[in-house]
């Protein structure tokens, strides 16, 4: 069944300037062996980046950006402008047909305000995923910049892990795969730090709780175990630094840390 060659690869904004050359050329190899990848972005430090040359101070609750009407102009500027258009570009000198939407596009990303203490922060309702299939079936590399829009035309902004995962599960993805700034979960072992190759939704909960899983990849695994509960098969934590290889000759196995319904 065609849907299930989709991977949907979400690109941190930690990473983005830190990609490794190969992440691009393995992306436009997944094209070459049949798969249908689709790209999905955050870029949180650009976003901090432009809210201070615009004299606003971040601020951000439980990892989510508060985002006033300002601050949602910038995002919406950098997420869906520079950011996308950045991340097009570089597909496109690796040999894709790579085209940015983002989820106002085609009201690809529904959401509803999560919190109105937060503002304009969207929280994923819909996934229409029809125009991203019709871009796929055609052959094109889909970059998506984490937007959303409600039912009047607000627009929101959306976390991208959120994006991705709301994404991967409307598309029946095979494979999510979040490529950040880490080789992968990391935990403490006897004080030594170790990168985990596989994590149970069991494993993963306790690390929530006893703190080992932090911050950033809060929503990565939480995103990544709603996915897994429901049709995607495979969940992946990839390190966007290193240099990726190819296994088992048809599929890409990135470097990084899986997350498996059980061991
Ligand atoms: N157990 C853990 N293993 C690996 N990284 C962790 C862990 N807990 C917290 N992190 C942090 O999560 C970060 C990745 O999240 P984030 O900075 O939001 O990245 P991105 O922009 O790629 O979404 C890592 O740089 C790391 O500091
Ligand atoms: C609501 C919310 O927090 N949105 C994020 C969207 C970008 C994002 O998620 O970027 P990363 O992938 O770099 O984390 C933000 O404004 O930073």
């Amino acid at each position: 069944m065609v849907t299930r060659n989709i991977m949907v690869i979400k690109i941190g904004g930690s990473v983005t300037d830190r990609l490794h050359p190969s992440f691009f050329s393995t992306c436009v190899s997944l094209l070459e062996r049949g798969w249908q990848p689709v790209i999905v972005h955050g870029g949180g430090p650009w976003i901090n980046r432009w809210l201070e040359k615009a004299g606003i101070t971040p601020r951000f609750v439980d990892g989510l950006r508060v985002t006033d009407a300002d601050t949602l102009e910038v995002v919406e500027m950098v997420l869906a402008g520079a950011m996308n258009k950045h991340l097009v570009s570089q597909f496109t000198q690796a040999g894709a047909r790579a085209i940015g939407v983002s989820g106002v596009d085609g009201e690809l990303i529904r959401v509803k305000q999560r919190d109105p203490a937060l503002g304009y922060v969207g929280d994923v309702t819909e996934v229409n995923p029809s125009m991203l299939q019709g871009l796929l079936d055609q052959g094109w590399l889909p970059v998506v910049a984490s937007l959303g829009v409600d039912a009047t035309g607000q627009h929101y902004n959306v976390n991208a892990d959120h994006a991705a995962g709301a994404i991967a599960q409307a598309l029946k993805a095979h494979t999510l795969a979040m490529v950040t700034d880490v080789p992968g979960i990391w935990k403490v072992d006897n004080g030594e730090k170790r990168v985990l190759r596989r994590v149970t939704p069991e494993q993963i909960d306790e690390m929530i709780a006893d703190g080992t899983i932090a911050g950033g990849m809060i929503p990565k695994v939480t995103a990544g175990m709603r996915c897994l509960s429901g049709e995607v098969e495979r969940v992946m934590i990839v390190d966007g630094r290193a240099p990726q290889e190819w296994k088992d000759g048809t599929q890409a196995v990135f470097a990084g840390t899986s997350i498996v319904r059980e061991w």
